[in-house]
């Protein structure tokens, strides 16, 4: 008996690293963590305002969020930080309400230079208070007319590279010039991304563990299309912001044969969301797949006190208990209940604690598998045309005042 095969379709490993590191070559976002930081650093020390307001939307403000809401009650900022990102007008006038004008910067970020949501802003910013180079500050792509603007206006600005896209910026300028305003560690940021870069290129344990995530999930897309990150601290409420969008924007493609691709992101909130979502993962249809993210260290020693309450001492067990054992501990039981079903792919995440490291780190990782997925699914993972066509449409019905 002869035999031969036609049906080897999976890529190894090593063609899909191979073809990771051509990318490099072009693609941005992957050497971003070994930038120079001085100039970033140099212009916040010369920020003397209270407030500072992004104004941007998408992956222009995102990452900055995410990481900023990390770890905003863990350092001591003196600074506020504010996103003005959407046109809900209710919005916008509480939080411009909020703030002293005169003692605010506004840092304008936009890699197009052109968005809608973000113009439409800043124009409503420019006819409260003059804005100019004393108070604002650009960070967008060279060539754009948001530069020009800010030539025009003797207004600094900062350079999104081109081959940077927005989703894959938070270690560029727009994350790290607001952020090292508000007086959070930059380099210590690029540091965790770096650990991330180097543990996977230098094939350490990530290459492993990401090729295979990535693999699994491609592979069985079309059984467990749903991806869940179900992230144990609110401080991670930006992360999970952040995540939907470089998941979706990046993977919902149609692939080079022409078949629609795709990997559906929810990112939810452990200790609330068990209390709901939690159901339909448990009962409801098999489609999702599951990362849990914990804290191994919260820096917080907040306690349950001893404090019998009439008619509810039978909830005495949760006396001196911490709260971060607490929360730790529901992740530990909602990852039981998931493997004892045996039939829902988990995998789960521990961070070292609420530090600049561990976020950075952990959104790197994520562009990464992000990146890898894409190589699975034969997509351009950079680019967003199904976003764009609708932007278009929306700049000719304002410009047509066909509203
Ligand atoms: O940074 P900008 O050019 O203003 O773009 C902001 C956002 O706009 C669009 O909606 C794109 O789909 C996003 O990828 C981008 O992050």
């Amino acid at each position: 008996m002869k035999y031969k095969n036609n049906f080897n379709p999976s890529i190894s490993d090593e063609v899909i690293f191979d073809e990771i590191l051509e990318e490099k070559k072009s693609i941005g976002y992957y050497n971003l963590p070994f930038c120079s930081t001085a100039d970033y650093k140099t212009y916040a020390k010369t920020v003397t305002q209270k407030n500072i307001v992004v104004i941007g939307i998408g992956g222009s403000t995102l990452g900055t969020y995410a990481i900023y809401k990390f770890l905003k009650h863990s350092r001591d900022l003196d600074k506020n930080l504010l996103f003005l990102e959407t046109t809900d007008p209710i919005d916008i006038k509480a939080k411009v309400a909020s703030i002293d004008l005169s003692d605010t910067l506004f840092v304008v970020i936009s890699k197009s230079g052109t968005t809608v949501e973000t113009i439409a802003i800043f124009k409503y910013i420019n006819a409260l208070i003059t804005c100019n180079s004393t108070n604002t500050v650009v960070v967008t792509e060279d060539g754009s007319k948001l530069k020009t603007f800010a030539e025009k206006n003797n207004i600094r600005s900062f350079k999104i590279p081109k081959n940077v896209g927005g989703r894959f910026s938070v270690f560029s300028a727009v994350g790290l010039l607001p952020l090292a305003i508000v007086g959070i560690d930059i380099d210590k940021i690029l540091q965790g991304a770096q650990k991330s870069h180097d543990n996977f290129f230098q094939k350490k344990e990530a290459y492993e563990r990401l090729l295979k995530k990535a693999r699994f999930l491609v592979e069985y897309k079309n059984s467990f299309n749903i991806n869940v990150v179900f992230s144990y601290s609110s401080r991670l409420e930006g992360f999970n912001k952040w995540y939907i969008q470089l998941w979706g924007e990046s993977l919902g493609k149609v692939d080079s044969n022409s078949v629609r691709q795709g990997l559906t992101p929810v990112g939810i909130i452990g200790p609330i969301d068990q209390h709901s979502f939690l159901q339909l993962v448990i009962e409801g249809k098999r489609d999702k797949t599951l990362t849990v993210i914990k804290v191994e260290n919260f820096d917080n020693d907040l306690k349950i006190p001893s404090v019998t309450l009439d008619g509810l001492e039978e909830m005495d067990y949760l006396d001196n208990l911490n709260f971060s054992s607490l929360i730790k501990n529901q992740a530990d039981a909602t990852i039981e209940a998931i493997n004892n079903l045996h039939d829902i792919p988990c995998d789960v995440i521990t961070i070292e604690g609420i530090n600049e490291s561990a976020i950075a780190a952990l959104m790197y990782e994520f562009e990464l598998l992000t990146s890898l997925c894409g190589k699975f699914m034969h997509v351009n993972t950079y680019n967003q045309p199904g976003v764009e066509s609708g932007k278009v449409i929306l700049k000719n019905k304002l410009n047509k005042g066909d509203i």
